[in-house]
């Protein structure tokens, strides 16, 4: 998430284009390879909130650019239509819509799937464009006479020709750009944008639909292909056929990695680069193609020693020269539970108990939960049989169970990560057997993972964000626009919660620097932060030392006040400690049900636990 500091950046870029006339020439930057760069990166801004916010790699952006390019160039050339700008407008509704499309196919797939299926749509256009639509496209002629935008304004009419001249309104088109680029990555949806680069599974399970989200950013990225492409014809005169090329794809992606993705300015500084690069080796050094073979050495050496670009690379330096170093998510991410440091010790905490989601009309004396013959097979394998189980409201139940008893496979069907084989599960009333993971967190039942599922890339405060907002806001809202600020209760939420899992005094830590006992205090944290009516916790102590399981032990304590809970653990002394009843799972089965101290003194449970922790059992 970039850091709100109002107008900021939004005045540097104004800056920045204002003087780039006065200072380029000097550098030896003609006006046209000027322009050039902006249509490159007004198409890299897109691009750059869809990969470098959104961490979807996509190598079909050309089917946007030619698309609103080529619809933007025949309404201007062919149709008669006099008005340019609007057909710039026209073209990039056009390249949106058939993002939608696209996007409703390609992001039904993740990773290197999803790339390929961008690749393929990408050639389908690029046939589309040269077979049966070259009639409107031009085919290989491409569409020439594309005309320049002028402007009555009634006292007299501006015209941007060529040169410096079309240079105004092309930066006048990217600074609007970066200004509406800025809010989105500013706001709600920019901050789960962020969220679903690092860890798309958490960002599902802490209640965001991240399909509708990125399909948003898939659209939002089409729609600045499409009037970067637009830009292109009038910038050239011409709608050239090979804006449709896979070749104009990878020069994107090659372009915003060298720049530094995630930075929205990498592509513009990437295309500076890549354009200047291809004008000194090719005219002036005269290397004709061999051109790229610099270019590739170029781009190798960038990769390998500035992982963030250099836009990327600048940031950090300045980082470091003010302490302030973000890592980047992937850098935090080989770190993330590498470090086992001993945690600080956990103070009690002062923070009152979080309101917790409460349905209408649920009964808060009888059960919040009810699973029926549970059972979940995995091939011939039973992780869970018939499992029925039943917990109150406002109730601590806590869940044992030798390695393999399927403790953390029922958990997995409680908050419907998992379906059951067969059986029902009700929470609040409502049947939610066959729900999705997001659904139910919305209803108000999720978990914390026995495995860290934290947010690599954000600090500790940006992380419960990511998780207050699904309680605050629902699971889709497209609110691009508004400031992340705006809305109401957000802070005090996060402020409560970090207080909760006290680590109010680390807010701006990046995870990737917490010790390992705070990162488990996020990971209950980001739970908590979705103000659930049922908090499943699964194996919250694992890993900690035993000084910061008692401290952690008094956390969950006071977390349960007021609050529905059930917990995983194999620490057993903590877990009679803070449970009023406890399940016994063994070989995915109820063993028995009963107090901490019927559980102690069962002799079926001792005899489970023969040869393991007999001796804490029996303690
Ligand atoms: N996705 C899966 N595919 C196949 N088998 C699975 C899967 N998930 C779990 N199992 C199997 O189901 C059984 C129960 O596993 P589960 O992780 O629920 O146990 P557990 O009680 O949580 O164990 P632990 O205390 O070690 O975490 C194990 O035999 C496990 O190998």
């Amino acid at each position: 998430m970039l850091k709100q500091r109002p107008f900021l950046i939004e005045t540097l870029t104004a800056i920045g284009l204002i003087a780039a006339p006065f200072v380029l020439p000097l550098l030896g930057f003609a006006p046209n390879t000027v322009n050039r760069i902006l249509v490159w990166g007004l198409f890299g801004l897109g691009f750059d909130i869809l990969f470098g916010f959104t961490g979807l790699l996509s190598f079909g952006q050309s089917a946007f650019y030619g698309t609103g390019g080529f619809v933007a160039a025949y309404l201007l050339t062919q149709a008669g239509f006099p008005y340019v700008l609007l057909a710039l407008v026209i073209g990039m509704i056009a390249a949106a819509a058939t993002g939608y499309l696209i996007g409703l196919i390609a992001l039904r797939r993740t990773g290197i799937y999803f790339a390929m299926i961008t690749v393929a749509i990408a050639e389908v256009f690029f046939f589309v464009e040269f077979n049966p639509l070259s009639d409107y496209t031009g085919g290989e002629n491409g569409l020439p006479g594309v005309p320049t935008p002028s402007f009555n304004l009634g006292f007299t009419t501006l015209h941007f020709t060529t040169g410096w001249s079309l240079y105004q309104f092309l930066a006048l088109c990217y600074f609007i750009g970066v200004v509406i680029a800025l809010r989105i990555v500013r706001s709600p949806v920019g901050a789960i944008f962020s969220a679903i680069r690092d860890n798309p599974l958490r960002a599902t399970a802490v209640g965001h639909n991240i399909h509708g989200y990125k399909l948003a950013a898939f659209v939002i990225a089409a729609a600045y292909a499409g009037f970067a492409g637009g830009l292109l014809g009038v910038l050239q005169a011409f709608m050239p056929p090979d804006a449709f090329t896979f070749d104009t794809s990878g020069q994107l992606v090659m372009q915003t990695a060298i720049g530094g993705r995630g930075t929205l300015f990498g592509p513009l500084v990437g295309a500076a680069v890549w354009l200047s690069l291809q004008d000194f080796l090719q005219a002036t050094l005269g290397l004709g193609a061999a051109w790229k073979l610099v270019l590739g050495i170029v781009f190798v050496l960038l990769v390998c020693f500035l992982r963030r670009g250099i836009v990327g690379g600048l940031v950090d330096l300045y980082g470091l020269l003010t302490g302030q170093r973000r890592k980047a998510p992937d850098e935090s991410a080989a770190q993330d539970d590498a470090v086992a440091a001993e945690a600080p010790p956990a103070r009690q905490t002062a923070a009152a108990p979080m309101p917790a989601r409460q349905r209408a009309g649920a009964d808060p004396s009888g059960p919040i939960l009810q699973a029926k013959g549970l059972t979940k097979r995995y091939g011939g394998l039973v992780a869970n049989s018939n499992i029925d189980f039943t917990v109150n409201h406002g109730e601590l139940r806590g869940i044992i169970g030798p390695n393999g008893a399927g403790k953390s496979t029922f958990f997995k069907m409680l908050t419907c990560e998992v379906h059951p084989t067969s059986g029902s599960i009700m929470f609040e009333g409502r049947d939610i057997t066959g729900m999705n993971v997001t659904d139910v967190c919305q209803l108000g039942l999720t978990k914390s993972y026995q495995v860290n599922q934290l947010f690599a890339g954000l600090t500790v405060r940006e992380n419960l964000v990511i998780a207050a907002l699904s309680a605050l806001r629902g699971k889709f809202k497209l609110d691009l626009f508004r400031s992340i600020d705006s809305i109401p209760g957000l802070s005090e939420q996060v402020q409560h919660t970090l207080e909760l899992v006290n680590l109010a005094a680390r807010p701006d830590t990046p995870v990737s620097e917490l010790a390992y006992g705070e990162k488990r205090r996020l990971e209950i944290g980001l739970a908590l932060a979705t103000s659930p009516s049922l908090l499943l916790l699964d194996e919250p102590l694992a890993g900690m030392s035993p000084r910061e399981r008692v401290e952690t032990v008094k956390l969950l304590k006071s977390i349960s006040q007021g609050r529905t809970m059930i917990i995983i653990d194999h620490d057993m002394d903590a877990l009679f400690e803070l449970a009023e009843r406890v399940t016994v799972l063994q070989e995915g089965r109820v063993l028995v049900e009963g107090t901490p101290e019927e559980i102690k003194n069962n002799s079926t449970v001792q005899e489970a636990y023969l040869g393991g922790v007999h001796g804490e059992l029996a303690a």
